[in-house]
């Protein structure tokens, strides 16, 4: 049977070369044939089926995710596959399991973290996964205030172990994924007492990371520990595929080599010894390389989303503005549709690019972590904190938006959009409240602001030399196509920045508490700070389209999506750039004319930019974001795949609906 592509006519549109979109997509012709063959493996194999997941029980969805990642273990051995190709296999299987944590955090931080000879010894089983680990940070009362963390870890010389123990109950640890269920190890963050004395508690620094067994051969936890799962979380199917943990201690002991001692070590005779040539925010590392990973990835999420709400809105007509009986207009060619939709796909396509730059940023930090050279480490926490909050703030808000506009068949299941949705909302938690994240980049900013004159600022905050330029020239545009050059814009989000920190640096200043002050404007500081990841994403994008990008029409399109991301935030923050003096209200206007031109000229692009991702169905699993835009029949076929529709007559029928039509209730 001819396969009917309902989306031809839009496909046919396109004034760029789609293939060679997907490579800028992909970032190289390598990496798009590496994901494109994991993403093939993935849904060509039954073992990955995943439509069935939001119907299935805790219990069930859990043995059924245990089953996935099994096969995927066999198909990386079967096959040979390289750790990156595994990645993208755990990626495409689409489900949060304990290799993600595993892989993620548990190896991670060993790496980071463990001597020369800890490495060797543990990292060989982690990687055969003959010991499966997961990063025991969190507990009950603490998440964000790592300082305020209650486990300790007791030097007994005599016996030269470790005594690990919880003294309260909000010391539980609490949330850490693949702790509840499966994982034989954790690395465990407790605080560190040696001959009676807490080490770093004055500092930030107090707590210390260990990695030890859990459980029994039997799978029965060792005595003294107490372990479970926290609970259902949020959504069906979504992030209960994974067993997030609760973990308590009663006095275990562990052997004194347990302690990860890269930063600091206890000798056998209790001495506590701190690594002079290493600072101590490298036991925060596991941290930053997981910000960096999760930025390096949710363009991917927001790119699905954004992939299904392009392609319904390309396909389903609604009534036009002077005939509301006969349909005609494509859902895609409302204007307000398109200011809620094209913003989106412009940050996706922006966030993939900011994504690309930090990890570069930290691959160049870990060289010189590993030659002992610490001096982008501030650099590398404040863009991963702040671009890890911008970005998975604006995904989640955008899977939302993107279901909204699909209409009602958004909120279907079957549509891939709640699910999705439910599964991304906790990365705006983990790995740092974004909050909380947003005022770490604050106190970077005004740290840079308030040494100016004595030191340098470098690398994201370099535009901070130019402090007097940017507070005192405003901008120069006087036609909407002004506002359509790279320099132009970059240097309005430059000034805006430059204009917000100083401000706030100045207002802080009038307090003699320091931190009072922080607290007290801790709001603005997190617009400063969002300002100051604005300014980043917008540059890196504006640098991108800076080098040599082949393939007929790419760099256009790829401009106009720079563009869009870029006025669409003048436009939605346009009170910070007219209180700052730096806009003027004609020129906040002009923006935004300028903006609907260009979604205008994204328009015909629509289709064929997210088709450019090379999703599969399967990665998308959404009837409504098919590639064949064959929706209607699928749509419809979908109600019926529910079990729900299995038998007219629902369980509950004759004892509850049976007395009301038959007026018999009172037997009840
Ligand atoms: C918010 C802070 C950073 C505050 O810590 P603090 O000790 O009070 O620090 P401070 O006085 O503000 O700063 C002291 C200093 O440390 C620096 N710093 C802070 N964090 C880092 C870092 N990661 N790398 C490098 N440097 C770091 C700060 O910039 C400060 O530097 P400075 O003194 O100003 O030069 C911290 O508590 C924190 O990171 N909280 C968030 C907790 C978190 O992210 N938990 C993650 C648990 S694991 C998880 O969620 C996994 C989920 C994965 C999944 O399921 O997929
Ligand atoms: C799905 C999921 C998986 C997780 N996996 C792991 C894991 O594998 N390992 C692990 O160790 N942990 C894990 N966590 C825990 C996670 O890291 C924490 O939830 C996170 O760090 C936030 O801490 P919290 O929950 O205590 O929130 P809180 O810190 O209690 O925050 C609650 C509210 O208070 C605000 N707030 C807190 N502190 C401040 C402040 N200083 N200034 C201003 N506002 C503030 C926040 O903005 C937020 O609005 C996971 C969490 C989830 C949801």
């Amino acid at each position: 049977m001819e396969l009917v592509d309902h989306l031809r006519d839009e496909r046919n549109k396109a004034q760029f070369d789609v293939e060679a979109m997907k490579v800028v997509w992909a970032g190289s012709p390598q990496e798009l044939q590496l994901c494109d063959r994991m993403a093939n493996l993935v849904a060509n194999h039954p073992a990955f089926e995943k439509l069935k997941r939001p119907m299935l029980v805790r219990k069930e969805l859990f043995k059924n995710s245990l089953r996935k990642a099994a096969y995927a273990r066999k198909l990386v051995i079967d096959l040979g596959l390289s750790e990156e190709e595994a990645k993208w296999l755990r990626f495409y299987i689409d489900e949060p399991t304990y290799p993600d944590l595993h892989w993620g955090m548990f190896i991670p931080a060993i790496e980071g973290q463990g001597s020369e000879e800890q490495k060797e010894k543990w990292l060989p089983l982690s990687r055969n996964m003959q010991i499966i680990g997961c990063y025991a940070q969190t507990e009950m009362g603490h998440g964000s205030n790592v300082q305020g963390l209650e486990t300790t870890a007791t030097f007994d010389a005599q016996q030269d172990h470790f005594i690990i123990h919880s003294p309260t109950l909000t010391s539980t640890k609490w949330w850490p994924g693949g702790l509840g269920k499966v994982s034989t190890h954790a690395v465990v963050y407790a605080r560190l007492i040696v001959n009676g004395e807490f080490h770093g508690v004055h500092g930030w620094y107090n707590y210390y990371s260990f990695s030890f067994f859990l459980y029994l051969e039997d799978h029965s936890p060792l005595p003294g520990i107490t372990v479970g799962d926290v609970g259902l979380k949020f959504g069906n199917g979504a992030y209960n595929t994974m067993d997030n943990g609760l973990l308590r201690f009663h006095h275990v002991r562990i052997p004194r080599n347990q302690m990860l001692m890269r930063v600091s070590q206890v000798s056998r005779e209790g001495k506590y010894m701190q690594c002079d040539d290493v600072p101590r925010q490298l036991i925060y590392g596991t941290m930053v390389s997981v910000r960096q990973t999760i930025v390096a990835m949710v363009s991917r999420t927001l790119s699905r989303a954004v992939c299904i709400a392009t392609r319904y809105s390309a396909l389903r007509r609604q009534h036009s503005s002077s005939s509301l009986v006969v349909p005609c207009f494509l859902m895609i060619d409302y204007q307000s549709q398109q200011s809620r939709l094209f913003p989106l796909l412009a940050s996706a396509y922006a966030f993939k690019f900011v994504g690309e730059w930090l990890k570069w940023l930290y691959t160049d930090v870990k060289q010189r972590l590993e030659a002992n050279d610490f001096s982008t480490l501030p650099e590398a926490h404040a863009s991963t904190a702040g671009l890890k909050s911008l970005t998975t703030s604006a995904t989640v808000d955008g899977i939302e938006e993107c279901m909204k506009l699909c209409g009602g068949d958004g909120y279907l299941v079957s549509s891939g959009l709640p699910e999705l949705f439910a599964v991304s909302v906790p990365a705006c938690t983990y790995e740092g409240d974004n909050t909380v994240l947003m005022l770490q980049v604050a106190r970077f900013v005004v740290k840079t602001v308030s040494e100016v004159g004595y030191k340098e600022p470098l690398g994201t905050s370099s535009y901070i030399r130019r402090l007097n330029t940017l507070l005192h020239n405003n901008c120069l545009v006087q036609t909407g196509e002004d506002w359509v050059k790279g320099d132009r814009i970059v240097e309005a989000f430059e000034a805006r920045a430059a204009r917000m920190a100083v401000t706030c640096t100045q207002h802080l200043a009038k307090f003699q508490d320091p931190e009072q002050g922080f607290s007290e404007l801790s709001a603005d500081l997190v617009e400063v700070a969002v300002a100051h990841c604005q300014l980043i994403v917008v540059s890196k994008f504006v640098e991108k389209l800076a080098q040599d990008i082949p393939g007929k029409g790419v760099k256009e399109a790829l401009e106009v999506l720079c563009y869009v991301y870029a006025l669409f935030l003048v436009h939605k923050h346009q009170g910070d750039f007219l209180v700052t003096g730096y806009l003027t209200p004609k020129q906040a206007s002009l923006a935004n004319r300028q903006l609907r031109i260009l979604y205008s000229r994204l328009r015909p692009n629509a289709i064929a930019l997210v088709d450019a991702f090379n999703h599969t169905d399967h990665y998308l699993s959404s009837v409504v974001g098919r590639y064949d835009g064959n929706v209607y029949p699928n749509l419809y076929q979908a109600a019926f795949n529910d079990p729900f529709n299995d038998s007219h007559v629902p369980d509950g029928y004759h004892q509850y609906i049976h007395p009301i039509l038959n007026q018999t209730l009172a037997k009840l």
